[in-house]
């Protein structure tokens, strides 16, 4: 009988075959064999099976497809076009089987068996054989066989141990050990070759295997990696004697690892003059949305930590993969966010180089993509994804990637810029399933990935820019880190570090503080280089002229450093901007004409050192100019509104291009370029479109927009119009409070005539922006995180600043006080506790505090800490009831969610005397 047609397998079934009966008649077979093999179509859950179908589909053998509703289990397998000579040549390796059948009587066997008609086997190609057409010639659906029908066969052929679980179980450092797997030495019936390139594995298949594959014809030719890069001692290769297949492919994943590594190596180091700065990764965590919500996909945000829990969660470099809760063979999936320009490219491409050095072990292979020059439509196989599209050596062999998909868990993947692969929402609504073509769509491909199907078990880290539209997907995501840029001391030492050894520049640092609202940017590392490369250009010539603007940085930079600094800004920046009739409309804007592509995805070449990137902050830069010479005047203020119904494309004004924006229309530079836009009326159009925005209307974020754009415009008159309209109760509740935005707001707040109240709560204000806010005369109260709190108070204490101590306690509100974790309780200890050090420790007069007013005050307590630590919370919080005299309300509310337990209730009891004024207690 010839081989099979269109024969519907179902998988569930067929692992009912390797029944013990069955697998005590088998001779030859390592049990362990049986069971991996078993363990794939069966025990590791349905996930498996993806792996099964895409090395079937992968190996060529035969197409696997999913029939009816998709089912992965049932499958249809097809024979695949093989020539007549392959056909022959697979004949050829069945004959012992052949021969072992035909010492079967016609009794004993439901059906005729013919050399190639085996009821149901894995050959070692990894092709599944089923019982083929009946005697009628017609397909027939695979059949379950009685197991007694299966004793006839005294010797299946499972070639030796898989690859993988003999390359599994090397090390990573080279040279690897090649220990002979004791699979290797029995007697198989295909013995290894040394001059073929057989396959050992079950699912491996061999080049021969594959005549009609498209990685067949390159196979024959091994080793396949470009061995000139590879520091391997070719005078000791050719003494080996012809080796076990075993050892000729740990040699060849040796030599993948290895010039893999070179290659990083390479291409991943750092410029010599490169000053990497170690910046802050925090284990960040999403939460619902507080406030409003708008839309279903801001239902979720990043939690904004206070400087305590900052701490708390800081992360080390080389912790970034660890997890103690990671289930086996389930893939990981990390979420490297941060700002544009905070180091996010520069740290993955660290953690290449630092792999290529040894470290990392836990990863056999490091692939890594540039998502915007992934092209989502495009098909792959995902051989040719991996090795084709990620930064890598050039792999001929299908062997390296049979060891891929065999060690998933060794196999990082990163996916750097994944906001910037087209239609990134789209990639993770769609849902993966093994398809009968070869190749799927890059998009189907990262689908399969992040949503763990495909390569289960490996690891994926994706860096991308903090988006609220991508929150939603970071609930998908096991491991959400954030980078937080450099600390105000990082930045001075970049500065200082950077001109150090220039003389005249020693006053370099002062000079760059001076411009106070760009100087604010600086905890952006790609900022703080560009502050020094204006500072580079611009100290010795320029007056200075104060205030700069961003838009104005930026457009300095650009003109002075086209050709210095090509690699930041792209040759012909500003040249290339000329008005084009054909993008005068909205909607030309959701591409800009002019992009800056100046990075380059790394070559294989190896000769790519250069590590600077373009930055997406200088290409809406560029987004910005070309806006403005491509969008009539009359259309720019519906451009840059921040009124929905007004603007006919939301997205198409990012906020930072907004702010760029509005800087160059304002912007008096006399630049020819910009004055044919930059008419006063168009200028007066803006200013207008500001000043009739009510701010106390806009949520906190579009208020600090706002207030950006407003700064821009450098036009004071204006800022003063609108602080009028600010509302007395300002809370930024859930908003990030960067340092740009709080020198935006503290410059309105220092303008606003009226008594503001501020609430800084869950902001992740940093120490000095706490400060300068707080300290404003306008702001009669606040209230913000207790601990950020408490050590600001500690602060000026220790530095002998009384009067600002004093203004900033009095100033300080709890009133309501919720306790929702156990850390509240904590703060509100230490801050009662501070009472005391406060009010005895200074002995100076000038600091004449009885008491805290709003510990003294504090009326109400809402306590809600749930099951979980309800008890512990509240028995640390009652000790200090006594010490808040005014309180009157107590809420337990739900004594029972609560859970404070006997000891809670005997507690309260006993301080219950001293609670004098307390009224009521839910
Ligand atoms: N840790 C660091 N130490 C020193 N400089 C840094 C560091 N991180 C980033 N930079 C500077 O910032 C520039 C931009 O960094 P990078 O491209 O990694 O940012 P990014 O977060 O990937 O930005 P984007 O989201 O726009 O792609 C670098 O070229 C470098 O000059």
């Amino acid at each position: 009988m010839e081989d099979f047609e269109d024969i519907t397998l179902n998988f569930q079934d067929c692992k009912d075959l390797f029944t013990d009966d069955f697998v005590s008649t088998l001779t030859t077979v390592d049990i362990s064999d049986i069971e991996e093999l078993v363990n794939y179509t069966n025990g590791d859950g349905n996930n498996r099976m993806d792996d099964l179908l895409n090395v079937l589909n992968e190996t060529g053998e035969c197409e696997v497809e999913p029939v009816r509703k998709r089912s992965r289990k049932n499958c249809t397998l097809r024979k695949s076009p093989h020539s007549q000579k392959s056909r022959q040549k697979r004949k050829k390796k069945c004959t012992d089987i052949t021969a072992l059948n035909e010492s079967c009587t016609e009794n004993e066997t439901p059906y005729s068996v013919s050399s190639t008609d085996v009821p149901f086997l894995f050959t070692p190609a990894g092709s599944v054989v089923g019982p083929g057409n009946t005697a009628s010639g017609h397909p027939s659906p695979f059949t379950m066989v009685p197991s007694p029908s299966f004793k006839i066969i005294t010797k299946i052929i499972f070639c030796p141990a898989p690859l993988g679980s003999v390359l599994s179980c090397l090390p990573d450092t080279h040279p690897i050990p090649i220990t002979e797997h004791p699979a290797l030495s029995t007697n198989t019936s295909i013995p290894p070759s040394p001059v073929r390139n057989d396959s050992c594995s079950p699912f491996a298949p061999s080049a021969s295997d594959l005549p009609n594959s498209p990685e067949a014809a390159s196979m024959y030719h091994i080793p396949s990696i470009d061995m000139d890069t590879v520091n391997t001692d070719k005078s000791k290769q050719t003494q080996v004697e012809p080796v076990q297949q075993g050892n000729e492919k740990h040699k060849l994943m040796n030599s993948f690892i290895e010039a893999q590594k070179q290659l990083y190596h390479k291409i991943f180091a750092l410029e010599r003059d490169f000053q990497y700065t170690e910046t802050a990764l925090i284990n960040s965590r999403i939460s619902p949305k507080t406030g409003k919500v708008i839309s279903k996909t801001a239902e979720k945000e990043l939690l904004h930590y206070d400087l305590a829990e900052r701490e708390r969660e800081t992360l080390q470099l080389l912790n970034l993969f660890e997890d103690k809760d990671r289930k086996e063979m389930e893939t990981k999936i990390i979420a490297l966010l941060g700002q544009s320009g905070m180091g996010k490219t520069v740290l993955v491409k660290k953690i290449c180089h630092e792999w290529s050095t040894g470290k990392f072990g836990q990863f056999s292979c490091v692939f890594y993509f540039e998502c915007r020059h992934l092209d989502v439509s495009k098909q792959y196989s995902f051989k040719d994804f991996l090795f084709k599209l990620s930064s890598c050596t050039q792999v001929k062999n299908i062997d390296v990637y049979q060891y891929i998909l065999r060690n998933p868990e060794k196999v990082l993947l990163i996916f750097d810029g994944f906001d910037e692969f087209q239609d990134p929402e789209g990639l993770l609504h769609g849902s993966f399933t093994t398809s009968l073509s070869k190749t799927n769509k890059v998009k189907d491909l990262f689908t399969g990935l992040f949503q763990k199907k495909l390569l289960r078990g490996c690891t994926l880290l994706l860096t991308a820019r903090v988006k609220e539209k991508l929150n939603q997907y970071l609930g998908k995501v096991d491991k959400i880190i954030e980078m937080m840029g450099f600390s105000s001391s990082q930045v001075e030492w970049y500065i200082k570090e950077y001109f150090k050894e220039r003389p005249d520049f020693s006053n370099a640092l002062e000079w760059i503080k001076s411009f106070q609202y760009v100087f604010s940017y600086c905890y952006i590392p790609f900022m703080c280089k560009m502050m020094c490369l204006f500072a580079d250009e611009n100290l010795k010539s320029r007056n200075k002229e104060l205030p700069l603007s961003l838009a104005a940085l930026y457009y300095d930079l650009s003109q002075k450093n086209l050709h210095a600094y090509g690699t930041c800004f792209g040759e012909g920046t500003l040249q290339n901007c000329t008005v084009d009739s054909s993008c005068l409309d909205f909607e030309s804007q959701k591409k800009p004409e002019l992009e800056l592509q100046t990075s380059k995805p790394p070559s294989d070449t190896g000769n790519t050192t250069e590590f600077m990137t373009s930055s997406a902050l200088v290409q809406n830069f560029s987004s910005a100019l070309n806006t403005l010479g491509s969008i009539k005047d009359r259309n720019l203020v519906r451009y840059v509104s921040f009124d929905p119904k007004k603007r006919r494309n939301q997205e198409s004004c990012p906020d930072v291009v907004r702010r760029f924006l509005v800087g160059l229309l304002f912007h008096d530079n006399g630049s020819p370029i910009l004055k044919f836009t930059k008419s006063i009326k168009t200028q007066k159009k803006i200013a207008e479109y500001f000043r009739t925005l009510q701010l106390s209307e806009l949520c906190p974020h579009r208020l600090l927009e706002v207030l950006h754009c407003v700064y821009e415009t450098n036009n004071t008159r204006l800022m003063r119009s609108l602080v009028v309209t600010l509302d007395k109760e300002l809370s930024f509740v859930g908003t990030r409070l960067t340092p740009p935005d709080v020198f935006v707001l503290k410059k309105v707040l220092k303008m606003s005539k009226a008594k503001v109240s501020l609430d800084l709560r869950k902001t992740s204000i940093d120490h000095k922006g706490l400060k300068e806010l707080v300290c404003l005369k306008s702001i009669t109260s606040f209230r913000a995180s207790l601990s950020d709190t408490v050590n600001l108070w500690k602060t000026l204490l220790a530095n002998g600043q009384n009067i600002l101590l004093k203004k900033c306690i009095n100033k300080f509100t709890l009133e309501p006080f919720k306790v929702e974790s156990l850390k509240d309780v904590t703060d509100l200890v230490a801050l009662v506790d501070i009472q005391n050090d406060i009010c005895n420790g200074s002995p100076d007069s000038s600091l004449d505090i009885k008491e805290i007013p709003a510990v003294k005050n504090l009326r109400s307590v809402i306590f809600g800490l749930g099951k979980k630590h309800g008890q512990d919370g509240f028995l640390k919080l009652v000790k200090i009831l006594p010490k808040l005299p005014a309180l009157q309300h107590l809420d337990l509310n739900n004594l029972t969610e609560n859970h404070i337990g006997d000891r809670g209730v005997e507690k309260l009891a006993e301080t219950f005397a001293e609670l004098q004024y307390l009224q009521t207690m839910e």
